[in-house]
């Protein structure tokens, strides 16, 4: 556990280098601030709850009308919970059972995909002021969901009208949606007098996407001011402070390798002095030939910097390092702290069973309060607070809705799936991804929803019955024996087994269950995995012949790697763009690494950028091969193929060809099954057939 968790600690101050443009009297302030919390007898007293942290604009001190205060004690308390380990929030929470135990496992699959029950915030919401009460109370929501709407511009009870506003500006922050509605946000007071109606309760939901992402344009610039930081800023703030008589003025000096070893023998270094230390650390690297002591390198810094992130968060050093690296030093901090913070609840609507705007209006009518997530999707809704469990609404029990996480939507828009096209998801399980194809595809043509963990597909098999998907098909291979299994699809999703280190605030295991050898294994069995995902697909399709890999996983080694070795591997596929609107290029160029340009077409997601989980999604055209092309995967894999115990499944190298199903084989499981359900129902089923002996003999 960080000894921020352990400490039940507040986001600390501003890490980031902002404290060298920030001014003087503000830090004179934040200090004041972080001695107050001492107490008088200079030992470190615990802090208040945790700050809400505006990850979309990291000014924490501006006032920002998306962001929301952790208001009730008992969101306080909870939220502390979650720090310290000793209970969950959010998403955990809504985590299955199986979801959660696998999570564990050395493959992170928690991809925040349906859990069974969403107990998240119940007892906050109950403990909350009445002034809940009577928003739940009031007069159903009216949305404006954009151009399937009628656009009647009914007022919502005018009485409603300001709490409702007061309850916007509660909310907590919305998701980055888009960096493309740029429009300037208007005053907070034009906002007060407006009243609240259909028509505009869209508008103000743009207004307050286009302010997150304006206010994220803005700590860009700032970061990059920080990074020139003129002359003027370059003040010696030390001596600054000392002048105010704010703080203790020695000067920061690195510990030396005997005073590290103290501090290790000791138990660790004191937290106040963890923080101060990573914000020197953070402010020397901004300017390192000024700030530097003399004879001390970059890399000591760092080396410094990236042990005092794996203490304070909690990670083990090898990978406090690697996630470390892969951004600018003040973006790092930032990347740390959204890890610490859980991503907004969020659900899909499905449209097999339902609209969205009737669905948030039941959902409100139960006293949900919701909003649409951006104009990126068209199913989204994102949950702001709930009066009732999410995950056992009646809605949610006749499968209206899944709960999932918004980045999990990217690559199923990647993918776009077609009505009657045969679609094979390689790695389904619980099925978020899968129930989503086939609600694109209006129930039409074929999914196969593949899943190597047979444990694991009867969550999937749950999903697609509850939301009504009739066209899956379940089953259990290792994805590796794609195509030899089942091949000619004209999508395959490859959503892979990863780390996790995308989802760390839903699974903090990862911070220290992960080692270099468990992303040798993942790289690699990825790597088999988009060999044959790319072979299950038809040149020949006639609407498709397209492949997406995603993870939610952040590392180079998953993501980019893997999509250069296929490349490599398969001179028969491209980088198309991924569809996407949002989300960073990929990684041309990494460490010394140089990758196939058109990785610049692939798209990364992060917590601190976009308030969703780390994602990375790539999007490829399957041409037809040449000849003189390998046939699988497996074959032309230049390492030698590393199997995980978890995954080997005994199918033969020789699997025959799937040329269709065999009704006469079926039968008499079809007739087991059918015994099973009579007697479950406490009736006499009829005697068994001799096919149907026969097979309940061999499973003797
Ligand atoms: C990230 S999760 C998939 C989440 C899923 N796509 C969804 O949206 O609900 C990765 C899945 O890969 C499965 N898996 C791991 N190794 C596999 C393999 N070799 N072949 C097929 N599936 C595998 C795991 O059991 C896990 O369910």
């Amino acid at each position: 556990m960080g000894r921020r968790a352990k400490n039940k600690q507040a986001a600390p101050e501003s890490l980031e280098p902002k404290t060298a443009w920030t001014s003087k009297k503000q830090l004179g302030k934040r200090k004041a601030e972080a001695d107050s919390e001492r107490q008088d007898d200079g030992k470190p007293s615990p802090r208040p709850t945790k700050r809400v942290k505006d990850l979309n604009g990291k000014g924490k001190e501006k006032a920002s009308s998306i962001a929301k205060p952790q208001k009730s004690s008992a969101k306080k308390s909870k939220a502390q919970a979650h720090n310290d380990g000793s209970g969950s929030e959010g998403w955990e929470d809504v985590e299955d059972e199986e979801l959660q135990t696998h999570s564990k496992s050395l493959f992170n699959d928690s991809d925040a995909e349906e859990p069974a029950m969403f107990v998240g915030d119940l007892e906050d919401l109950e403990s909350d002021e009445e002034a809940d009460d009577e928003y739940v109370q009031a007069p159903a929501q009216e949305f404006d969901f954009g151009s399937d709407d009628d656009d009647e511009d009914v007022e919502v009870a005018p009485s409603k009208a300001k709490k409702l506003k007061s309850k916007q500006a509660e909310r907590p922050k919305k998701i980055i949606p888009t960096q493309s509605d740029q429009s300037s946000s208007d005053s907070d007071e034009e906002e007060e007098d407006e009243r609240v109606t259909m028509k505009n309760m869209a508008e103000r939901s743009r207004k307050l996407e286009a302010h997150a992402a304006a206010e994220a344009e803005l700590d860009v610039a700032e970061f990059q001011a920080a990074a020139e930081d003129d002359e003027d800023e370059d003040v010696d703030m030390d001596a600054e402070e000392d002048a105010n008589g704010d703080m203790d003025v020695e000067p920061f000096q690195l510990p030396t390798a005997e005073q590290r070893e103290k501090e290790k023998a000791g138990g660790g270094p004191d937290v106040h002095l963890v923080q101060r230390r990573m914000r020197e650390c953070v402010r020397v690297l901004a300017k390192f030939t000024r700030r530097a002591e003399k004879g001390r390198a970059r890399s000591e810094y760092i080396d410094q910097l990236v042990a005092d992130i794996a203490s304070y968060y909690g990670y083990n050093d090898f990978l406090s390092e690697k996630l470390f690296l892969l951004f600018p030093v003040n973006e790092a901090i930032e990347f740390f702290e959204a890890n610490e913070v859980p991503r907004p609840v969020t659900i899909r609507t499905n449209t097999l069973r339902t609209r969205r705007r009737d669905l948030a209006q039941s959902l409100v009518n139960r006293g949900v309060n919701l909003e649409p997530i951006g104009k990126w999707t068209n199913v989204g809704l994102q949950v702001f607070e709930s009066n009732v469990p999410i995950g056992a609404t009646p809605e949610y029990l006749a499968g209206h809705y899944m709960l999932q996480a918004a980045s999990s939507f990217l690559p199923v828009i990647a993918l776009s799936p077609q009505p009657n096209e045969r679609v094979l998801d390689m790695a389904s399980a619980p099925g978020g991804k899968t129930t989503h194809m086939a609600a694109l595809m209006q129930n039409t043509g074929v999914v196969f929803a593949n899943d190597a963990n047979k444990t694991r597909t009867k969550s999937l098999t749950a999903n697609v019955h509850r939301l009504g998907c009739k066209n899956v098909v379940i089953c259990s291979y290792d994805g590796r024996e794609f195509p030899k299994v089942m091949g000619g699809f004209d999508r395959v999703l490859l959503d892979a087994p990863c780390s996790g280190t995308g989802v760390i605030s839903k699974d903090p295991s990862v911070k220290i269950n992960k080692s270099e050898r468990d992303f040798t294994l993942l790289s690699h069995l990825q790597k088999q995995l988009i060999l044959c995902a790319i072979d299950s697909v038809s040149p020949e399709s006639k609407t498709g012949g397209y492949v997406v890999y995603s993870t939610c996983s952040v590392t180079v080694e998953e993501n980019e790697a893997v999509v250069d070795y296929a490349l490599r591997k398969r001179p028969n596929v491209k980088l198309v763009e991924t569809g996407l609107e949002f989300g960073r290029e990929g990684f041309t160029k990494y460490r010394g690494k140089t990758f196939n340009p058109s990785l610049n077409l692939t798209r990364r997601f992060y917590p601190h950028v976009h308030n969703m989980d780390g994602f990375y999604v790539a999007k490829f055209k399957v041409e037809k091969r040449s000849k003189t092309l390998p046939a699988t995967a497996t074959e032309d894999a230049d390492e030698p193929v590393l199997v995980d115990e978890e995954f080997k499944t005994d199918v033969p190298a020789t699997f025959p060809k799937f040329e269709g199903f065999d009704d006469s084989e079926d039968r008499p499981y079809l007739e087991e099954a059918k015994r099973k359900r009579m007697k479950a129902k406490g009736l006499r089923p009829p005697p068994r057939s001799k096919a149907a002996t026969k097979l309940a003999e061999e499973k003797a």
